[in-house]
């Protein structure tokens, strides 16, 4: 069984459901162990917190391949077995089976943790130019079925709401696209009233991680949320909004009132880890109007007599497609997989012959 001292590592986030999954587990051959939780992630190490201290240590080569054969790797927020070896050197000899985790897909397929353990996924999106209903259905579909609750954090609102008046307009957008039950709140993230409005999701011992955009806002809102300054923040550029991903790496921190948070850096490209069914729940307002096409089997792109056409907004849908298609790419089998990139291939080739002959005719 392995030992948990609950009072030291609820500091690190160490919930009562966490301790008693932990205390369930068997504890590997060759301990004592140190319980600990990794706060970074780096290419060729860690570094992880058991609640006293922080340190560097590095994975078993074992504890990777096992990992890697599951299809995952060491994410930030993982509970993790610590020793240390005869030269002082520290390793992680186990990877405790997440309770949650939130992984994402490279453009080839793989999959990618992005963190484990976490209570709230606070989805953070800025009200000036960095406002994206597309992109957010992206990151709610990236939180949906992983066991985490999101939370959409508009921030700006400071600069949105008096000057530009966007507050009130960018709020009903989002209760007109997407459900009832999603948790919106507008914060001035560089006030400390913005801890106050996330108060109910931080509670002692509760872990939240912060998603969205470069220049979105994450690492503002983490220093206030610290009371210190513990990510450096980054100017975004004027006519866009973009940031210039000022945070590289992903790390954990313990807040004052005793909740964690993560801070994440924007994602270029974000690819959900999702399959249909966790779709379909996104999206349950096309699941209900599709009871009314005409066809059963409708799948409202072009047939006539299509309810969800008729009911959706054409924004929402073409989002909807694009991400079923990648859904449904990323299940396929390697097989699977060759078999459609050689189908292209000949479909291009075809094409390029075809533009050949055709520039030959004139
Ligand atoms: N006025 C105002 N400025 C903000 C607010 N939130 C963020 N900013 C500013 O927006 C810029 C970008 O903020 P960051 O916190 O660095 O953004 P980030 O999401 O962490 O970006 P990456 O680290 O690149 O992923 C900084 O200049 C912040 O001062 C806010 O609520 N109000
Ligand atoms: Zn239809």
């Amino acid at each position: 069984m392995i030992d948990v001292d609950f009072n030291t590592l609820h500091l690190m986030g160490l919930t009562p459901a966490m301790a008693q999954h932990l205390v369930l587990q068997p504890e590997p051959e060759g301990g004592p162990f140190t319980l600990a939780r990794l706060t970074e992630v780096h290419r060729d190490s860690v570094r992880v917190h058991d609640g006293r201290h922080e340190r560097s240590a590095r994975v078993l080569p074992r504890v990777s391949r096992e990992l890697d054969d599951d299809d995952t790797a060491p994410a930030v927020g993982d509970w993790v077995l610590l020793q240390p070896d005869a030269h002082g050197d520290c390793w992680v000899h186990a990877r405790l089976p997440p309770l949650s985790h939130i992984a994402r897909r490279d453009a080839d397929g793989s999959r990618h943790p992005v963190v484990s353990n976490v209570d709230t996924a606070l989805i953070v999106m800025g009200l000036d130019d960095d406002f994206n209903l597309r992109r957010l259905e992206r990151y709610l579909a990236l939180v949906q079925g992983s066991g985490v609750q999101p939370v959409v954090v508009l921030t700006k609102a400071d600069v949105a709401a008096p000057t530009a008046q966007l507050l009130a307009p960018r709020l009903q957008e989002i209760r007109d696209r997407m459900s009832d039950a999603l948790d919106v709140i507008a914060v001035n993230g560089t006030h400390p009233s913005a801890a106050q409005a996330l108060a109910p999701w931080l509670n002692d011992g509760q872990t939240v991680v912060l998603m969205g955009s470069s220049g979105a806002g994450k690492s503002t809102l983490t220093n206030t949320l610290a009371g210190a300054f513990v990510q450096d923040t980054g100017a975004v550029r004027e006519h866009d909004s973009r940031g210039k991903h000022t945070t590289t790496s992903r790390s954990l921190h313990c807040l004052p009132g005793g909740a964690c948070v993560i801070d994440t850096p924007g994602l270029r490209a974000l690819r959900p880890d999702v399959d249909e069914a966790t779709l379909a729940w996104l999206f349950d307002d096309i699941g209900r109007l599709a009871l009314h096409c005409r066809f059963r089997d409708c799948r409202h792109q072009d047939e006539p007599g299509c309810a969800v056409r008729e009911g959706i907004g054409h924004d929402r849908l073409r989002n909807y497609h694009k991400l079923l298609r990648e859904a449904r790419r990323d299940t396929m089998s390697v097989l699977e997989r060759q078999q459609q990139a050689a189908a292209w291939k000949v479909r291009g080739k075809a094409t390029r012959a075809w533009m050949k002959m055709k520039r030959g005719d004139e």
